[in-house]
This record gives structure tokens, sequence and C-alpha cells, in this order.
């Protein structure tokens, strides 16, 4: 909608940080810290179109790339689809990601979303 003034940006950009330390706790493991490489993964450049992981989504966050916690969002459920596509069922890749998707869609949800712009400035 409407262009986002510095400090409106600013409240953005600590709340994106806010959420995402949040969720990169959870993943204990850190399976989802940096981008996957096909020399662990094989093939994964070939199979995963739009590669995401929480290093990225934090330079996008620096370099002001998200207009709200929604575009943010996208990029989350980007990266759990990617482990839920690439990975099969019973691998734990597969199983961390429809974990970490549950808990991301409990925080981000549109409730909570809405919420969150009521009481932004
Ligand atoms: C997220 C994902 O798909 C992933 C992360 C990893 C990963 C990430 C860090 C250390 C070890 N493995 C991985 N390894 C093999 C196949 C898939 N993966």
């Amino acid at each position: 909608t409407r262009p986002r003034g510095d400090a409106e940006r600013g409240v953005l950009k600590i709340c994106l940080k806010y959420i995402q330390n949040k969720m990169q706790a959870k993943d204990v493991n850190g399976f989802f810290a940096y981008p996957v490489n096909d020399m662990i993964a094989p093939g994964y450049s070939m199979i995963i179109a739009h590669p995401m992981d929480f290093s990225t989504m934090m330079v996008k966050i620096d370099n002001n790339e998200y207009e709200s916690v929604l575009e943010y969002r996208k990029d989350f459920v980007l990266m759990c689809n990617n482990a839920m596509t690439y990975n099969r069922p019973e691998t734990i890749y597969n199983k961390e990601a429809k974990r970490l998707f549950q808990i991301g869609m409990k925080t981000l949800s549109k409730e909570k979303l809405l919420v969150m712009k009521r009481t932004l400035p």
C-alpha cells in the first residue's frame, strides 16, 4: 500500500528480527540456518527453484527487502516447503520442516499479524 517512512521501516525491521530470532531458536539442529548445497543434498539446485534459508532472510531484513511481516512469512513458508519437497517424508529434514512450519504458522497467524498491525505506529 502506501510507502513506509523511515521510522515505520525501522519498527518493521525490529519486529522481523525478533520473529526471526524466535523461529531460528526452534531450528535446534541448524538445518535451516544456511543455504542447502548440492554437496550435502545431491541435485538440490536442480529440484528446488527458489532456495531459502534463515541467513538469506536475515540479509533481506537488513536490506529492507520485506515490506511487511506477511512478505517475510512467504519466505518462511517457501523455506519449509522446499525442505518438504526435496526431502522424503521419513527424513529428519522433512520432519523438522513440518514442525517448524506448524510453529511458524501459529506465531505468524493472520490474527496475530492483524493485532501486530493495529499496535504498530
Ligand atoms: C533444509 C534441508 O533440506 C537440509 C539441511 C541439511 C543440513 C544442514 C546442515 C547440516 C547438515 N544438513 C540437509 N542435508 C541433507 C539434505 C537436506 N538438508
